[in-house]
């Protein structure tokens, strides 16, 4: 794993938008795997004015979503499908056919899980998968326990990633008790992982994932197997790793 070190938030985002503005303007097909919570938001801003200053097109890209709450319409403020629309998606030429996530409300939603399980392969795969990570080591949805051969899946969310998620909504009871989410299997498959992490919290997780035993009781810790993972960690966030 290779570790690129920003100095706070706004390094990070730039760092990450110039690998993605990268990537499309070497393969302006390329398909690009994306993740949602606080941590990318800066990224997607950063992306936005790539696309306004002429310095890349989205035209031929591809998109996945890494996950999505069952139940949350599209016009649900709180879905996925809601927060990439609005903070990404609106803003550039991507065609909104080729930007997928997860449907949470479909009726089968196993169904729903075989069907984006095949998108992702038809596409060809992804090419550069974008990566938060949860405070308990989840990655897209997969909380602890979660078996390292599982494609995409529907989930029931832990307590305490309610809990940490409930800041968006306007209760706890309003946070869906579970979600779809491409399992660790897709993930791995991508041929390249861009991780992001950012600030004090999510330093315990960083040095877990980095120096910790591989174990699905902390699912980021597979990423120590894939052979293309960049982690860009600002200087909070990195206040616990070894140097
Ligand atoms: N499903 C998302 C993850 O994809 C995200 O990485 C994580 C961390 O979120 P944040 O960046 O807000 O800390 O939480 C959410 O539950």
């Amino acid at each position: 794993m290779h570790i690129i070190k920003a100095e706070n938030y706004k390094e990070m985002s730039e760092l990450a938008a110039s690998k993605i503005v990268e990537q499309v303007n070497k393969k302006s097909d390329s398909v690009l795997g994306l993740a949602t919570g606080s941590t990318p938001e800066g990224l997607y801003k950063e992306v936005i004015q790539a696309y306004k200053d002429g310095n890349v097109s989205f035209k031929n890209v591809t998109s996945f979503n890494l996950d999505e709450y069952v139940g949350l319409n599209k016009d649900n403020d709180q879905s996925y499908y809601y927060y990439m629309h609005h903070l990404l998606f609106d803003h550039i030429d991507i065609n909104s056919d080729q930007a997928n996530l997860p449907n949470g409300d479909a009726n089968d939603l196993q169904e729903e899980c075989n069907r984006y399980e095949k998108a992702i392969q038809q596409a060809g795969g992804i090419d550069i998968q974008i990566l938060g990570i949860g405070l308990n080591g989840h990655i897209g949805f997969n909380e602890p326990g979660t078996l390292f051969s599982m494609q995409t899946h529907i989930v029931d969310l832990d307590e305490s990633t309610r809990q940490a998620n409930a800041r968006f909504f306007n209760s706890i009871e309003d946070v869906p008790l579970q979600a779809i989410t491409m399992g660790i299997d897709s993930i791995m498959q991508s041929k390249e992982i861009i991780l992001l992490v950012s600030g004090s919290q999510k330093a315990e997780a960083l040095d877990k994932l980095v120096n910790g035993p591989i174990t699905e009781d902390f699912p980021a810790s597979i990423l120590q197997k894939h052979s293309n993972v960049t982690i860009i960690a600002d200087r909070e966030a990195r206040s616990e790793l070894s140097e």
